[in-house]
């Protein structure tokens, strides 16, 4: 296998086209066996295969730093620059993880996880370079569902007027995890109309050698040709109207013409973006015809692509909400592209006008949600709690000071596993608790859930967070909702307080002790904020 001799970028550099494309087939084969052992995101990496090969081809990601936007689409990159053994531990403790890590590997330039930072982090890499007299290139390589938030727009707008050498690289595959949505979606989507534009200027400029922009009969042309171009056709992307150099679209499974685009990117330097059509889960049927389904995906038999599937707090969270939409025409459901995720699928289909998914755009569904719910409407907003740091000074600003009641569901909230740190949901409680006029509820189990939506989303009085776990409920399974804190367990010798899942070990340990004699007394809470509770009573 070609795939077993790769040790680093240095090895992909020395193999012929011919060569590379087996390469890409050995990749694809090796991701399917390996991502149906451990779970993992599988249609993204498929896609990005020929892109990756390709990059590493004409970047020396030791100079050039390779910035990747979320990250979960770095395996291909992974597994060339010398981690292929280290598959079989993906997402495990002490394994390889599922995002780039600079401890793992000098080629990985930076963390990511949560999406539409990496044209800022690219920037910030470029400005540092030139300060330092070094002429490398910063790429930062950004899926069509990243560039849907606002962040990026940040980075693009900075990046378009700074004249440096970076590079984003566009891969477009017309996804986010469910189908993209929006405007800029449609901006893409004309431009991906337009491929023999693209043509023509590659032809052009071949005229003028390899470096055409040094030669004064081309730029003169150029001037000559960019006025004609506004003239016949007005319509330019968006890039090129920030000062980026755009060229595209380009076949992404096509290595020598991505090659060819890269190496023409690389010697312009200046701000470029390159836009690169792929198609999300290539080569794998089941991931071709469901690419939502194998974004993220559990083990599965690779022969039938059939997964494993429980239910879940998001899946009985969506249902209810179904349940409740039925009964209250107000109730409008609000995902930030993740409708499977947070459960809210079923939401769409049933109520497909009063549901909003509004991209990754966590900030921007905070502040839509306070304008349908100052206008009328009952919004609730299922969120990863992680990802819904993004929106904080909104829930602060546009949501608690005029004490609107949105209702958020605080889906992943806690430890998610095998994602990692930038996925945890561990900073809610925090900046929650904190916020004025916010309530924040803890479910134990299915039941507690709906009866806190019910409430939530029947009180006037304001903002109120639902906060629970990835996955499935665990022993407890009483309804003790109603109530802001239970009492689970008389003992007079110490006193466990806790919430949410927590509750299960506390129990279990309130048992353990008492095995050893000691007598714990078991308080649940409900409501974590406000907090208004007497543990301790003087006698
Ligand atoms: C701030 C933030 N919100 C949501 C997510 C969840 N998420 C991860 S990947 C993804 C879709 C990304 O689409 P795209 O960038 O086009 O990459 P593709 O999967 O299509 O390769 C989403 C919504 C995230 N990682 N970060
Ligand atoms: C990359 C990313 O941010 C998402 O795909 C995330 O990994 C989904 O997590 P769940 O598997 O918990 O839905
Ligand atoms: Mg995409």
């Amino acid at each position: 296998m070609i795939l077993d001799t790769i040790h680093s970028p240095a090895d992909v550099r020395q193999l012929s086209l011919s060569e590379l494309e087996m390469l890409s087939g050995e990749i694809r084969e090796f991701l399917i066996q390996s991502v149906a052992q451990t779970g993992g995101h599988l249609s993204s990496n498929l896609g990005a295969v020929e892109l990756t090969i390709a990059l590493h081809r004409v970047f020396d990601t030791l100079q050039d730093p390779l910035v990747f936007d979320v990250g979960h689409q770095a395996y291909v990159h992974k597994l060339l620059t010398g981690r292929k053994d280290q598959f079989h531990t993906l997402r495990q403790w002490d394994g390889l993880s599922g995002f780039p890590k600079p401890y793992e590997s000098p080629h990985d330039a930076f963390i990511a996880g949560h999406a539409s930072n990496s044209v800022s982090v690219a920037l910030g890499m470029a400005r540092a370079l030139a300060l330092q007299g070094k002429d490398s290139s910063a790429l930062a390589l950004i899926g069509d569902g990243a560039l849907s938030g606002g962040l990026a727009y940040e980075g693009l707008s900075d990046a378009g007027g700074s004249k440096l050498p970076l590079i984003v690289i566009l891969n477009d595959n017309g996804m986010s995890i469910q189908p993209n949505v929006g405007g800029m979606h449609r901006h893409l989507r004309d431009l991906r109309c337009q491929p023999s534009y693209y043509h023509f200027k590659k032809w052009y400029r071949s005229l003028f050698g390899k470096q055409p922009q040094r030669n004064p009969l081309y730029r003169q042309i150029h001037k000559v040709k960019t006025s004609l171009k506004r003239a016949i056709y007005p319509k330019s992307s968006l890039f090129e109207d920030m000062g980026f150099v755009y060229l595209g679209p380009v076949d992404g499974h096509d290595i020598q013409q991505l090659t060819q685009t890269f190496d023409w990117a690389k010697k312009l330097q200046c701000p470029v973006v390159v836009h690169v059509k792929t198609i999300k889960g290539k080569g794998y049927r089941f991931a071709e015809e469901n690419p939502g389904k194998f974004h993220g995906v559990s083990p599965f038999d690779p022969k039938t692509g059939v997964t494993k599937s429980g239910d879940s707090f998001s899946s009985h969270f969506g249902a209810e909400l179904v349940a409740l939409a039925g009964e209250n025409p107000k109730l409008c459901g609000v995902t930030a592209a993740m409708a499977d995720g947070t459960g809210l699928s079923p939401f769409e289909i049933a109520y497909p006008e009063r549901f909003f998914d509004v991209a990754i755009a966590e900030g921007h569904a905070v502040a839509m949600s306070a304008g349908l719910c100052k206008t009328g409407m009952r919004p609730v907003f299922a969120v990863y709690s992680t990802f819904l740091q993004r929106g904080y000074d909104m829930l602060f600003h546009d949501v608690a000071l005029q004490s609107l009641p949105v209702v958020f569901g605080i889906d992943r909230a806690g430890l998610v596993g095998a994602d990692g740190e930038t996925h945890h949901g561990c900073l809610d409680v925090q900046y929650l608790c904190q916020i004025p006029n916010f309530t924040v509820l803890c479910p134990s189990n299915y039941a507690e859930m709906t009866t806190m939506l019910h409430w939530a989303t029947s009180q006037e009085e304001g903002p109120v967070a639902i906060r629970y776990p990835r996955g499935g409920e665990g022993e407890f399974i009483q309804d003790t909702a109603l109530k802001t804190t239970v009492e689970l367990r008389s003992g007079a010798d110490v006193t466990l307080v806790g919430y949410g899942m927590c509750v299960n070990h506390l129990l279990e340990a309130a048992h353990t002790l008492e095995t050893l004699g000691v007598q714990a007394k078991v308080v649940k809470l409900n409501r974590i904020a406000p907090l208004i509770l007497v543990i301790y009573k003087k006698p």
